[in-house]
């Protein structure tokens, strides 16, 4: 699904949807009035922001922002000191324990390094969630592991370990994980980070296929403007834990807006200042 261009990103505040009527019906993450301070640092300040089913949504921001404190709240990692982070319509500290580990299987997620086991095989490493959670065989597993590292090009690197293969194949690896269980929500901490232009590009474009065949709603953090030109529907530009744009791409590339400019351009100039 790719967003229309008439659609117009806002200044959020007060937005919490990406859409044209700003409804979240039917959105499955929807983060309200969230409020996260460490010490005297306030990291999110009353985000409002909810991610559309079955889209691929960018939060791109600055070093230090607040990006990975925010996917870390949709992961259930970190408690909001105020407000809410809904789930299928579910605060999900109102879960019980056996409710969250229920949840954590409709979770994917790609972690900046890949968060690979460094004494496991490339194999087993993407079998594990399936011998965690699921009852099958060993034969099941084994075939839908190859699948899945058939479709990220690592079926020759099954044997190796995370530290005998490239950068880019690790990641390639942390996805093909991160989507062994078939999750509905997939969720990346800077895919991007660590991989030269090209590496990420091919990237980009297995996550688009990926979405394109598998579906789901994927939230994407990042730095990188171009990681989000290539991949994403919608678009939420965070700065000092609030989102200065939430809307589509195609918006925010058209935008007169300054802070919006700025975000794209990465110029020096602009009311995004250092601090
Ligand atoms: N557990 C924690 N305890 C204390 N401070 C934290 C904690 N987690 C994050 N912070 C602080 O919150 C702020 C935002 O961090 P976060 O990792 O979300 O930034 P980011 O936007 O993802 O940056 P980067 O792009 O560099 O990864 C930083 O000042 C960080 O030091």
């Amino acid at each position: 699904m790719r967003a229309s261009s008439t659609e117009s990103g806002r200044r959020a505040g007060t937005l919490v949807s990406a859409s044209d009527d700003e409804s979240q019906n039917g959105d499955p993450i929807v983060i309200r009035g969230v409020h996260k301070r460490f010490g005297d640092v306030e990291v999110l300040r009353d985000l409002n922001v909810s991610f559309k089913n079955n889209a691929i949504t960018t939060i791109l921001g600055p070093s230090g922002t607040g990006k990975s404190v925010l996917l870390k709240h949709i992961l259930g990692l970190l408690e909001p000191d105020i407000g809410t982070v809904e789930v299928s319509g579910v605060d999900i500290w109102s879960l019980t324990e056996d409710e969250v580990y229920e949840l954590r299987k409709r979770f994917g997620v790609l972690f900046q390094d890949g968060a690979l086991f460094g004494s496991m095989s490339v194999f087993d490493n993407v079998a594990h969630p399936l011998r965690m959670h699921t009852e099958y065989s060993e034969e099941k597993i084994t075939e839908l592991v190859w699948e899945r590292l058939g479709e990220v090009g690592l079926q020759e690197a099954a044997d190796k370990e995370p530290g005998a293969i490239s950068g880019g194949m690790r990641k390639r690896a942390g996805f093909a994980r991160a989507l062994i269980m078939n999750p509905d929500l997939v969720m990346f901490d800077e895919p991007d980070s660590g991989l030269d232009p090209v590496r990420t590009s091919l990237l980009n474009r297995l996550i688009l296929q990926m979405h394109k065949q598998y579906g789901g709603t994927y939230v994407l953090v990042t730095h990188d403007i171009e990681t989000a030109r290539k991949v994403s529907d919608y678009v939420g530009m965070l700065w000092k834990g609030q989102l200065v744009y939430y809307g589509s791409l195609q918006g925010a590339l058209e935008s007169e807006d300054p802070f919006v400019r700025q975000f794209i351009s990465g110029e020096e100039d602009g009311p995004l200042g250092m601090d």
